[in-house]
């Protein structure tokens, strides 16, 4: 019997299911992943997942039903799924904009639903997953953080700042990823080959992101420590403010959580 099931070997799924195998909790044979095509699985079978293009096959004896999918396609999913559940099976979406009762009023009320917003950095064991719930009962929901912890952190927070989770966590490294890749832009430009700058670019970041982590100080104290008084830090971050990057930032993330809100009625 296998014991996750994720529908949607997609971005997020199959980064989901290559996390819980590189960190133990899972065995690949313990797993089933789907798709539409069985062709498109390849890769998947060849790590030794299980692979199916039939969803409801693929969920039967599956402890955990993960629902990792577009928002857009998640109806169609449920449709089929729906009245294929056993009593005691637990399902998880990642899907944004997507709730617990928009999940149960397809798959029934006493369905057990717990919603999850991972990010793409799962496949690594570094995620930050925000997990969140309307009903399901205290093991459930701690079965869920289990599962997610061993892929990165998890804060369990409520159902009405999922939106807000998916914009600042899940779009969140995207945004990032930006930053750094204009910081290295920038390191080219004043001499820097590309592949310098952009080593150089992901190990300060990896640096301030650590320095956070490890000391839990604020990042303006980490700022006050690098910026000397008329000095190049303090020109240079005044220079960025000057050009709206906080601000840039701030309104990235309140647009993005906006958008996620309306994903599932589009
Ligand atoms: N990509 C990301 O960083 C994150 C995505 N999410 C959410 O996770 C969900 C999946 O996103 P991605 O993985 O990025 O999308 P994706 O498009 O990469 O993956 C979706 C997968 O579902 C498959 N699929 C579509 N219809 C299917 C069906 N009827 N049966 C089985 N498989 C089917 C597609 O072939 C595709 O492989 C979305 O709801 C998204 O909002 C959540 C957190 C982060
Ligand atoms: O852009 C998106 O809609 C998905 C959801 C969160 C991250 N990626």
């Amino acid at each position: 019997m296998n014991k996750l099931t994720i529908i949607g070997s997609g971005n997020i799924g199959f980064s989901l299911a290559k996390g819980l195998v590189s960190t133990g909790y899972y065995r690949p044979e313990e797993i089933v992943l789907t798709r539409r095509s069985i062709a498109a699985l390849e890769e998947e079978r060849s790590l030794g997942f299980g692979t199916s293009s039939n969803n409801k096959e693929a969920i039967q004896g599956a402890e955990i039903i993960v629902l990792s999918v577009l928002p857009q396609q998640i109806k169609k999913v449920m449709e089929e799924i729906s009245g294929s559940l056993s009593k005691g099976q637990l399902v998880v979406s990642v899907a944004s904009g997507v709730s617990c009762q928009d999940v149960k009023a397809i798959l029934g009320e006493d369905c057990t639903v717990v919603r999850a917003m991972p990010n793409t950095a799962i496949a690594i064991g570094q995620s930050m997953t925000c997990i969140a719930t309307d009903n399901a009962p205290a093991d459930a929901i701690a079965k869920v953080e289990r599962i997610f912890e061993s892929v990165g952190s998890v804060v369990v927070i409520n159902e009405d700042l999922m939106t807000s989770a998916t914009a600042l966590c899940a779009c969140g490294i995207a945004f990032f990823l930006r930053a750094i890749r204009a910081a290295s832009q920038g390191g080219v430009e004043i001499g820097f080959h590309a592949h310098d700058a952009l080593k150089m670019a992901v190990q300060t970041a990896k640096g301030a992101a650590d320095l956070l982590l490890q000391t839990n100080n604020h990042p303006e104290s980490e700022i006050d420590k690098v910026t000397s008084p008329k000095g190049c830090t303090i020109a240079g971050l005044n220079e960025m403010e000057h050009n709206g990057f906080s601000s840039a930032f701030i309104k990235g993330i309140k647009l993005s959580a906006l958008k996620a809100g309306g994903l599932y009625n589009e």
